[in-house]
This record gives C-alpha cells, sequence and structure tokens, in this order.
C-alpha cells in the first residue's frame, strides 16, 4: 500500500501565511499613513518657513519705505529747523519760509503740511495759504514732548486728526531751541495717513493678512485692516511687542492677534533712525489653504488605497481561508479513505466467518516464514486441525448451526494463540492452521494437543460423533528448510501436516499425529 506523505501546508504554515499576509498589509497601511503624515509635516513646515522669509522681507522692504518716508520728511524739517534758529522770526523770513513750506508740500504729495510753532504753541507759519492764528497747539503730544525733551532729535507723535484739514496725519516733529538752548518751539511735519494706507493697500497680503506701523512706545499709527477706531490706540501689550521687548529690533514668529484674536505669521522691524515699529503679518490658516486642500486630496487618495488593499488583503485572507479549508477537508478525506482502504486490506486477509486470517494471509505468512526460517536456520512447524465428522454434523444441526460451531471453535483457537509469531488461519471449510514459526515438532505437538483438548473441553454436543462432543483432528509437522535440498518448498510442509492429519483421522479421530516432513533437518 502506498503512503501518503502530507503535501498541503500545516496549520501552523497556514496561520503563518495568513498573519504575514494581515502583517503585510498592516505595514504596508502604517508605511502610507506615516509617509503622507511625513510628507504632509514637511509640505507645512516648508510652507510655514517660506511665508516667515517673504514677511520678513516685506517687513524688511516696508521699514526701508518707513525710513525713507519719515527720513525725506525729517530732512525738511532739519532744513527749517536750521533756518528758523539762525534768522529772525519777521514777516519777511516768514514769508519767505511760508513760499519755501508751499512749495515743499506741492512737491510731495505724502506731505500733508508743515508747521512752525513758538514757545506757547501759537502758529507761526505753516505750508497754507492763510495763516489762521486762532488755533494754539500747546496741548499736542508733539508739543509737550519737546518742550519737555532737551533732545534734538525726530519725534514721531500719535496720529491726529488734522486741525486745519480734518484729516488722519502722523506727525514727525523737531525741538527748535533760543541760542542759550532753551525751547522756542517746534517745527512740525505731518503725513498723511492716507498714503501709509493706500501704500500698504497694494500688497498682496491676503483676506486676513496685517501691516501696522507703530511708534516705539506702542502707539499704533496706521493699519491694514483700516479701522478708525484703533487709529492711535495703545498695542504695546499685543503679541508683537510682547515679542519685539524680548527678542530684539527685528523677528518673526506665529502669534495670535490681540486686536481680532486671528493667528498670524508676523514679521516685524524696528526702523534704523526712527522711533517707529513696522509689522506685516500673513494669516496662517489662509498661508495654509493650499497646503490643506493638497493634504485633502493626498489623504483621499491614500485612503481609497488604504482601502483597496485591505479589500484586496481581505479577499486573500479569505480565499487563502477557503482553499486551506478545502485542502485540509481534502486530507481528512485521504486520511479516511486511507484508513478504510487499510480496513479493507486487513479485511481482505480476514475470514469473514471466524475472524482468522484467511487462505490467501495463510500462503503469505507461510511464503514469508519458511524464508526467514531457511535463512536464520530455525524450525517451522504447521499444526492442520479438522472438525471430526462435520459434515454429519451439519446435517444433524443444520448449517448455521454448523457456523456457529466453527465460530466456537476459532475462538479457542485464537484465544489459544499465545506467541506473537503465531498465526491461526482458516485453511479451508472446517480444516484449521496453526503456523509456528521457531517451534520444532515436540513443541508443535504440545500446542496441537493442547488445542485438541481445549476443543474438547468447550463440549458442544455432536450426537453424531463418538463421545456426543465435538472434537477436532490435528497433524503436525516441523522443519528446518535447508536451501541446498532441491524441491524444498513451503508446500511440502503443508502436504507433511495434511499426511499426518490424514493420519490422525484414520486412526480413529480426536488425536494428534506428528509426522516429520521428508525435507526436513530435524
Ligand atoms: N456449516 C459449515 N459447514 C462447512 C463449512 N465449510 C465446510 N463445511 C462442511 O464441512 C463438511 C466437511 O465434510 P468432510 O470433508 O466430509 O469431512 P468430515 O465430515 O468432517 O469428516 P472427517 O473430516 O473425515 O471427520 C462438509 O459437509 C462441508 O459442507 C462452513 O463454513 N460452514
Amino acid at each position: 500500500m502506498t503512503t501518503h506523505t502530507p503535501t498541503t501546508p500545516t496549520k501552523s504554515k497556514r496561520l503563518s501565511l495568513q498573519g504575514m499576509l494581515t502583517a503585510f498589509v498592516v505595514t504596508v497601511t502604517f508605511l502610507l499613513i506615516s509617509i503622507l503624515t511625513w510628507n504632509s509635516w514637511n509640505a507645512r513646515t516648508t510652507t510655514l518657513n517660506e511665508t516667515k522669509t517673504a514677511t520678513a522681507n516685506m517687513a524688511r522692504a516696508l521699514a526701508q519705505h518707513g525710513e525713507d518716508t519719515i527720513g525725506g520728511i525729517d530732512n525738511v524739517l532739519v532744513g527749517l529747523v536750521e533756518t528758523l534758529e539762525q534768522n529772525p522770526w519777521d514777516s519777511e523770513h516768514l514769508d519767505r519760509m511760508n513760499m519755501f513750506m508751499r512749495q515743499r508740500v506741492a512737491d510731495l504729495p505724502l506731505l500733508h503740511g508743515l508747521f512752525v510753532y513758538d514757545d506757547k504753541g501759537r502758529w507761526i507759519v505753516n505750508s497754507q495759504e492763510v495763516l489762521r492764528t486762532e488755533f494754539n497747539n500747546s496741548d499736542r503730544e508733539y508739543f509737550i514732548f519737546h518742550r519737555d525733551h532737551a533732545d534734538r532729535g525726530p519725534h514721531v507723535g500719535p496720529p491726529v486728526r488734522s486741525r486745519s484739514t480734518g484729516d488722519w496725519i502722523i506727525t514727525v516733529s523737531r525741538r527748535l531751541e533760543h541760542p542759550d538752548g532753551s525751547f522756542s518751539g517746534v517745527v512740525l511735519a505731518t503725513i498723511s495717513m492716507q498714503y501709509f494706507r493706500s501704500y500698504y493697500e497694494s500688497f498682496d497680503i491676503g483676506k486676513s493678512g496685517a501691516i501696522f506701523l507703530a511708534t516705539q512706545n506702542g502707539t499704533l499709527l496706521v493699519r491694514r485692516p483700516f479701522d478708525e477706531k484703533l487709529i492711535g490706540s495703545d498695542v504695546s501689550k499685543g503679541s508683537i511687542f510682547q515679542h519685539y521687548s524680548k527678542h530684539g529690533p527685528s523677528g518673526t514668529a506665529i502669534l495670535v492677534s490681540k486686536i481680532d484674536q486671528v493667528e498670524r505669521i508676523s514679521s516685524y522691524r524696528r526702523l534704523d533712525h526712527y522711533p517707529v515699529l513696522i509689522s506685516v503679518a500673513l494669516s496662517t490658516e489662509e498661508v495654509l489653504t493650499g497646503w490643506r486642500e493638497e493634504t485633502i486630496r493626498y489623504v483621499s487618495a491614500s485612503v481609497v488605497l488604504i482601502v483597496l488593499l485591505w479589500i484586496m488583503g481581505l479577499r486573500l485572507i479569505h480565499q487563502i481561508t477557503i482553499r486551506e479549508r478545502a485542502q485540509a477537508e481534502l486530507r481528512i478525506a485521504r486520511d479516511d479513505l486511507e484508513r478504510m482502504n487499510g480496513e479493507l486490506a486487513a479485511l481482505a486477509l480476514l475470514d469473514g466467518l471466524t475472524g482468522l486470517a484467511n487462505r490467501r494471509r495463510f500462503d503469505a505468512a507461510l511464503d514469508e516464514e519458511y524464508v526467514r526460517a531457511m535463512r536464520n536456520r530455525t524450525p517451522l512447524a504447521l499444526v492442520m486441525l479438522d472438525v471430526d465428522h462435520f459434515k454429519k454434523y451439519n446435517d444433524r444441526y443444520g448449517h448455521p448451526q454448523g457456523d456457529e460451531c466453527l465460530r466456537l471453535v476459532s475462538r479457542v483457537l485464537k484465544k489459544l494463540q499465545s506467541r506473537t509469531g503465531d498465526l491461526v488461519a482458516r485453511y479451508g471449510g472446517e480444516e484449521f492452521a496453526i503456523l509456528l514459526p521457531g517451534t520444532d515438532i515436540d513443541g508443535a505437538t504440545v500446542v496441537a494437543e493442547r488445542t485438541r483438548a481445549a476443543i474438547q473441553e468447550l463440549n458442544i454436543e455432536h450426537a453424531e460423533n463418538p463421545g456426543s462432543i465435538v472434537t477436532i483432528s490435528a497433524g503436525v509437522t516441523s522443519i528446518v528448510p535447508v536451501r541446498s535440498l532441491a524441491g524444498n518448498s513451503a508446500q511440502d510442509l503443508v502436504r507433511t501436516a495434511d499426511q499426518a492429519l490424514y493420519q490422525a483421522k484414520e486412526s480413529g479421530r480426536n488425536r494428534v499425529c506428528t509426522l516429520v516432513s521428508t525435507v526436513s533437518d530435524t
């Protein structure tokens, strides 16, 4: 019979295959998510860094613009201070100065006006055609500043509404002194806030971007988006000024505005020559819009990819499970088949009535043991048994009862089979054979006699047999097969045992006769 070597995977292999597939899908998913997260984070960081660079550059450019603008105006003031301090303030000089001022204002569109006040705040001369003397500016911040500070540098004051035109203006002023250094008045230039507003409006900073110009001490001068209420307000506690006070004259940071609570990437810069701070800021939300849209696109594509991967992976695992379940069922079926084949093969070697080895098995065993005995030079004995007058038993008690009798006899034979190598077989009809390897004639005779006695002790009624019970006759022989002897075969052993059985029958039945084989050397 052929033995099947399992070719299908073992359970642990099957598990590991599905486990590996699951691990693969999980790993690919993890890698995809990691790469996506890493890429996305990198893109976000790059966008923010680029924006920080852009706002820092813008702040530098706007600071330079502020520097140039205020510087240009301040140059005019420096000239005026010099003229006013070296010349008497008589009508001739003041008229000439008025001409000069009007000319400067006409030349410089951003220059709203030029004014000179004496030490009491009275209007001395300005760039207007008609000098109105009814006003007094001694209450103005710039006037008070210069009166109280000996500093001769430029002063940028808080924005004010012009008393003459009503426009919002930014003031740049310088102190006038008598030759002895005492305060003699103020020279003032006003810059139109509209000029800065228009300039700042020309930049593309998105809907939520912001630009502001403030004095160094935190007074807001101009801000985009423009809100009149904020003009002149104190922003020194705002996030930009907080950062400025800690980190110095220029910087970039992501800050939340205290004015409108918008988070912005803000860059600020203090003007080099004037106490003014400029800040430009882009809304983080707006800056990241493109990045966010791109990330959503990538995430969507990745989600689709991951879902497809999982669907395919799960389908594959499902298919493998089905296939391997089928393989397992096939294995079980094959094992069942092999077992049944084995049983069938065993059945093919058994006698159906008695359950003893049948004639085919006996013949095979006889040949095998004969060759082994020849090789090992050991004796091989055979006992042939036959139920006495069994025909008469059948005739008297019927065939079924005859079968039962044979079964009872068989049971005794099986029970007496003491050695493992011994074989009890139904040789045919009511004839049985006991093959006894390694047993000489004496030993075999003992076995035969013991068997005969045991059958007799069964006391099975057989009215047609002497003694009225079932008895058996037995013929015994033993041989040590020798190769050199010609014609020596296993069948000689059977023939000799049969002859001995015949003698037992002839000499009265219910007995054991021995006959040494003619080819034996025992
Ligand atoms: N019930 C039954 N009878 C069987 C079976 N096989 C053989 N027989 C019968 O056994 C009888 C054997 O008869 P014989 O060969 O004349 O031998 P015998 O009657 O036992 O006479 P001796 O052997 O000389 O004592 C036959 O009647 C067979 O039909 C079987 O399986 N069942």
